[in-house]
């Protein structure tokens, strides 16, 4: 679905800083691929180029990113815009800084929708946003409420329900739960995981928690210093790392047991 080819991206134009170089990868259909790699290594920057925003000073020097979604003719970065929201969508980290303070929920959930959901009866469009939150395990009443009337964990709920209302197929979760507690942390990862198998799309998840990854990941791609340096489906990964910093990750880790019992026992730690 995203073919990524030797690419290299950075910011600023006289004085180009790289941030990923040469990196190459695939994402196909219906998996959950984990992307994990140390502060700084480009993660988010491919993650933002995948989605086709360059509109933080991001440049794509070389190479080539193409999408090609079920029923489309493939599409390059550039114009990735105009799938928004039906194709990928993303969540970023820091749902406060995402989340227009001075307006409601359901205004910024309608205003994100593509023209064609937006069309209509808005009472009509407000009852399906209401069954699509109840199916979430969300309350409608936060449709309601300003941000700053939810919680943090609440807030990056919402983000995620406002990602996959349109049932994209591609979604890009950059640390959607950094800066939250383990269990609203563990809330929200089954939520996406629930989500994807839902709609059955492609999950893209962006953590620094190697744990996370392998309870959930069906594959990784490590990042390191902007290059893309292993890949792979988790278990061989795991079993068998083959690069210097993944074989450090996964040694830094504490003993794990099957990933089974650990999503069971994720599963029976949240609420
Ligand atoms: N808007 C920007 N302008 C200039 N440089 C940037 C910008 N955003 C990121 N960078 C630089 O690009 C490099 C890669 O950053 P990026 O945020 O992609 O890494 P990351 O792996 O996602 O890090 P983290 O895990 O800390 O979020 C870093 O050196 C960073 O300082």
């Amino acid at each position: 679905m995203i073919e990524v080819d030797n690419v290299t991206l950075g910011y600023g134009s006289r004085n180009f800083i790289t941030a990923v170089d040469g990196a190459s990868m695939t994402i196909g259909r219906n998996e959950i691929v984990g992307v994990a790699g140390e502060s700084g290594s480009g993660k988010s920057t491919l993650m933002r180029a995948i989605y086709g925003d360059f509109s933080t000073g991001l440049r794509l020097r070389s190479g080539r990113i193409t999408a090609t979604f079920p029923d489309r003719a493939p599409i390059d970065c550039s114009e990735m815009r105009k799938t928004w929201w039906q194709d990928i969508s993303y969540v970023p980290q820091g749902s406060m800084s995402v989340l227009n303070p001075l307006m409601k929920v359901h205004k910024q959930l309608i205003d994100g929708l593509p023209k064609h959901k937006r069309k209509g009866d808005r009472r009509a469009i407000r009852r399906d946003l209401e069954t699509f939150l109840a199916g979430l395990d969300l309350d409608p009443s936060v449709l309601d409420a300003y941000p700053h009337q939810l919680s943090g964990g609440m807030r990056q709920r919402v983000l995620v329900a406002i990602a996959s209302y349109v049932g994209p197929h591609l979604i890009l979760a950059d640390e959607p739960t950094t800066a939250l507690d383990v269990v609203v942390q563990k809330r929200i990862l089954l939520m996406l995981v629930e989500i994807q198998r839902r709609l059955g799309n492609t999950l893209v998840l962006v953590s620094h928690d190697l744990g996370v990854h392998y309870q959930i990941a069906d594959r990784l791609i490590i990042m390191f210093k902007g290059e893309v340096v292993e890949t792979g489906p988790t278990d061989e990964i795991f079993a068998n790392p083959k690069h210097e910093y993944t074989q450090r990750l996964i040694g830094s880790l504490p003993r794990l047991g099957t990933r089974k019992s650990t999503v069971t026992a994720l599963r029976r730690a949240t609420p």
